[in-house]
C-alpha cells in the first residue's frame, strides 16, 4: 500500500533540534525522526549552533557543521536545515532563536524544543531559560547514561527545574497541537549511546565511525580531514 502523504510542514506542530553538531550523527538523525513520529511533529528544524553558548570552541567551523547537517538531512522531506544561528554574530542562545522562530511563524504555530535528557537537566543554566516556555513546547528523550524521566520525572530534576516544569508536564503528545507553548512532554526513543565526542575521539584515534553517521557524513569528515588531530 502506498505511504500515507504527510501534511504539509505549514500545519501541526514544528521541532526544533539544537545542536553543536560537531558532527551530527544517528542519534541526533534519529531523535528527530523518533520526535516527529511520536509527537506528530509536522517537521522537525535542525538548528546548528554557530557559537555554542556552553562550550569551548567545536573541533570543525560553524561552516563544516552546517555543511554535514546538510548531508545528514538529504533525502527526509520532513527535515530542514536552519542556519540562522550559523550566520548570527552573537552567541547561540536558544531563547533568541526561539524569539526569531515566534516572529517569523506567528503566535500561534505550536513549537516543540526537542532536547534529549542531558539538555533538559542542564537547563536551569541556560540565558533566561525559563522564558523558554513562553515561546515553545519541550519534548524531552530518553540518553543512555543519563536519569530516567517518566514515571519517576519529576522526581530525578534539581528543585528549580522541577518548580518550573510544575503544572506543564503532558503524557499526551496531542496536547502539543493545542496549544502554542508551555507543556514538557517526555518521550521515549531507541536508546543509542552514540554522541559526537565518541566520533571525534575514534577518528582522532584512527578507527572507523561508519554505521554511526550518515556514509555522506563519514565521506565529509574524511575529505575535509575533520578531527584527525590532538583535541576533543
Ligand atoms: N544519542 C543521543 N540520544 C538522545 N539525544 C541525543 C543523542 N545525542 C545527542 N542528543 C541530543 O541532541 C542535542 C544536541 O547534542 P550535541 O550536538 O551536543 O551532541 P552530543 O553528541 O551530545 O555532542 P558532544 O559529545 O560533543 O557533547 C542535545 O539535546 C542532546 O541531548
Ligand atoms: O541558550 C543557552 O543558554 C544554551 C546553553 C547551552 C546549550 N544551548 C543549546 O542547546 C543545544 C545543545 O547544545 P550543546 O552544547 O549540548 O551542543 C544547542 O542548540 C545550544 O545552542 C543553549
Amino acid at each position: 500500500m502506498p505511504a500515507e502523504p504527510r501534511p504539509p510542514a505549514t500545519a501541526g506542530p514544528l521541532g526544533l533540534l539544537g545542536g553543536t553538531f560537531d558532527p551530527i550523527h544517528l542519534g541526533h538523525l534519529r531523535l528527530a525522526e523518533e520526535a516527529r513520529e511520536a509527537l506528530g511533529l509536522a517537521a522537525v528544524r535542525l538548528i546548528p549552533a554557530g557559537q555554542p553558548p556552553h562550550r569551548g570552541e567545536p573541533r570543525s567551523s560553524a561552516d563544516q557543521r552546517l555543511a554535514m547537517a546538510r548531508l545528514a538531512s538529504t533525502g527526509n522531506p520532513a527535515f530542514e536545515v536552519d542556519d540562522s544561528e550559523v550566520r548570527a554574530a552573537s552567541k547561540s542562545y536558544t531563547v533568541l532563536t526561539l524569539e526569531r522562530l515566534r516572529a517569523e511563524l506567528g503566535p500561534a504555530r505550536p513549537l516543540v524544543l526537542i532536547l534529549g535528557a542531558d539538555a533538559f537537566e542542564g537547563l536551569p543554566g541556560w540565558h533566561r531559560w525559563q522564558a523558554l516556555f513562553d515561546f515553545a513546547h519541550i519534548a524531552v528523550a530518553n540518553r543512555p547514561g543519563y536519569a530516567p524521566h517518566g514515571r519517576r520525572w519529576p522526581a530525578t530534576l534539581s528543585p528549580e527545574l522541577a518548580a518550573a516544569c510544575a503544572g506543564r508536564h503532558s503524557s499526551d503528545p496531542a496536547d502539543l497541537a493545542t496549544a502554542p507553548a508551555g507543556r514538557i512532554v517526555p518521550f521515549d526513543m531507541t536508546p543509542l549511546a552514540i554522541s559526537a565526542s565518541l566520533i571525534r575521539d575514534l577518528v582522532r584515534t584512527g578507527h572507523s565511525v561508519r554505521y554511526l553517521l550518515p556514509d555522506s557524513v563519514v565521506d565529509y569528515i574524511a575529505a575535509h580531514h575533520l578531527y584527525e588531530g590532538n583535541g576533543n
